[in-house]
């Protein structure tokens, strides 16, 4: 661990460990990093209006959902950029991270209308989009090297509250959500079927619900390392994938 003294030199063995990218990536880095800023950007202000003109967050999901859903999912580029190797994340994290907010926004909120009025649903809608304004505008700053100070501070601190509180958004959604698929019986297989298996969707999201308890405070740790890293200049050896 480096003391706050060897700053400076911390900062010349991180920079030089670094893999130049090509310009064609830093170019596509820069236009994504942006279009996703101005899509949550967009989601923020559309929200702030809906709850301006209606007074009230019922309504809310369906009247945003589509410009949710397209950047959400466009999120995937996430993982092909650490697959190519043009982001020094690891493919493990972003893929949790990743993969869990496509199953929020397409296999549980889009799928069940009956509960996209739910307060989980709009805990983690206003997280989220506060967290990707701060985290996209970060990328796209430091890519063209002029990163201020607050961007900074915001993107390393605010996690601190906004992980666990996106996190207990998305599990009372979930939780919303099991009655109406007990009842249901959406995507669940039921033997007998020509396939000879089954599948009881009900199940799979308490097990979901379950794989946050070891889930997610790994991905909590690994910001709190990346946190004093980037904030306190600390030299983190992690495992690799
Ligand atoms: C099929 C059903 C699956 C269900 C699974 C259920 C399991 C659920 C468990 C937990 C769920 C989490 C739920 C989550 O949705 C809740 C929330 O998000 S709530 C909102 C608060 N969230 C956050 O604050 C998120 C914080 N987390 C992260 O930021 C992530 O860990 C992650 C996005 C993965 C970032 O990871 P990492 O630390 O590896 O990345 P860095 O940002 O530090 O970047 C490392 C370096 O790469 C550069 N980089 C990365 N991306 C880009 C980019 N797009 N453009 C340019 N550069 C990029 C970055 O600058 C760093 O470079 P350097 O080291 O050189 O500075």
């Amino acid at each position: 661990m480096a003391s706050s003294e060897d700053e400076g030199s911390v900062e010349e063995k991180e920079n030089a460990k670094k893999k130049p990218i090509s310009a064609v990536a830093t170019a596509w880095l820069i236009f994504y990093n942006i279009a996703m800023t101005a899509g949550w950007l967009v989601l923020a202000i559309s929200m702030f209006r809906f709850y301006m003109d209606k007074g009230t967050h019922k309504g809310l999901y369906r009247s945003i959902q589509k410009t949710l859903k397209f950047f959400q999912t466009f999120a995937l580029f996430e993982l092909v950029h650490c697959a190519l190797g043009i982001v020094r994340t690891s493919v493990l994290v972003t893929g949790v991270q990743v993969s869990s907010r496509i199953f929020m926004v397409w296999f549980i909120t889009n799928s069940i209308k009956q509960i996209q009025n739910e307060n989980g649903v709009l805990l983690f809608l206003v997280v989220w989009t506060v967290t990707e304004i701060i985290r996209y505008s970060y990328y796209t700053f430091n890519l063209l090297n002029h990163l201020p100070y607050f961007i900074k501070w915001a993107r390393y601190n605010l996690f601190i509250v906004l992980y666990p509180a996106g996190v207990a958004g998305e599990l009372l959604t979930i939780y919303a959500a099991l009655p109406y698929v007990r009842k249901t019986a959406m995507y669940s297989l039921r033997l007998p079927n020509k396939y000879n298996v089954s599948f009881d969707y009900y199940y799979f999201l308490i097990s979901v619900m379950c794989s946050y308890i070891p889930l997610f405070p790994q991905l909590y740790l690994h910001m709190l390392r990346q946190r004093r890293r980037v904030l306190h200049g600390e030299v983190i050896v992690e495992k690799d994938d």
